[in-house]
């Protein structure tokens, strides 16, 4: 943290938001790393109250029942990139939040006003408290979450990059499958009526298909330092 830090002269709040498998996770948390910024997984946080909805018999696609115990769980987020975690109810759901169960649920339960607004808050809370600063990545971090934001990135990648990375991940699943499901989750978060997957007006767009990582990270890093150095 040392020397990111030290590249780091004051607190700055950065949005990344963008479609599923964009690489936005990798870069923030590579981001937060070097520049020794607090990280968010708001993705996670959504998941995470899902699992607390499925776990608990909430009928998911019961926007009623799902509002009337949104505010029900304690979810907290660890912020440091090097080891982010995630609890509800003091229990770590880093792994089970990401079985093809929640991901199949998360759409539905995240498009609930109620579940959006208790998210926002504590989304909110965190980046007011990172001393240094943060890298907060989405899906309306930009739009609507923190509108002001020192940099707002929006990655994008072709739905057939972002299949073959997500594929490449989980073993022996089918591409073709990866790809529908991929472009199935981005039409239901970007439809929605509160706060929908969308770029900010003043966000930079950086389509990572035929980039690396390390060329993302590092385009990222950039825009931040051109932002900061500009200020
Ligand atoms: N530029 C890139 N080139 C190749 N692979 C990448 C690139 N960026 C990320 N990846 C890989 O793609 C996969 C998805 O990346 P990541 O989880 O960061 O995406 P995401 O946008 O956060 O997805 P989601 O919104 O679904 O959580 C990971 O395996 C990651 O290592
Ligand atoms: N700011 C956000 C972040 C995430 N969501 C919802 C929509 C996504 O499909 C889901 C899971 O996110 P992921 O882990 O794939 O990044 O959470 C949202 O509505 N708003």
């Amino acid at each position: 943290m040392e020397n990111g830090a030290a590249r780091t002269a004051q607190p700055v709040i950065v949005a990344i938001d963008g479609p599923s498998g964009t690489g936005k996770s990798s870069t923030s948390k590579a981001v937060a790393a070097q520049l020794g910024l607090s990280y968010l997984d708001t993705g996670a946080q959504y998941r995470a109250i899902t699992w607390w909805m499925v776990t608990n018999g909430i009928d998911t696609e019961d926007p009623s029942a799902v509002a009337a115990v949104a505010g029900k769980p304690e979810i907290v987020s660890g912020t440091d990139p090097a080891h982010p975690t995630i609890t509800v109810d003091g229990v770590d759901v880093s792994g089970p939040i990401r079985t093809p169960e929640i991901t199949a649920k998360v759409s539905a339960v995240s498009a609930v006003p109620e579940v959006r607004a208790r998210i926002t808050e504590l989304q909110r809370s965190l980046a007011a408290s990172a001393k240094n600063g943060i890298v907060v990545e989405g899906r309306d971090i930009g739009t609507t979450v923190l509108p002001d934001a020192d940099v707002k990135i929006f990655l994008t990648a072709s739905p057939e990059a972002r299949a073959a990375r997500r594929s490449g991940e989980l073993k022996g699943v089918d591409v073709e499958a990866t790809r529908e499901a991929l472009i199935k989750r981005d039409a239901a978060d970007s439809s929605r009526k509160t706060s929908p997957l969308a770029k900010a007006e003043d966000a930079i767009e950086v389509d990572t298909t035929d980039l690396t990582l390390a060329q993302v990270v590092e385009c990222v890093i950039t825009l931040i330092e051109e932002k900061r150095a500009a200020k």
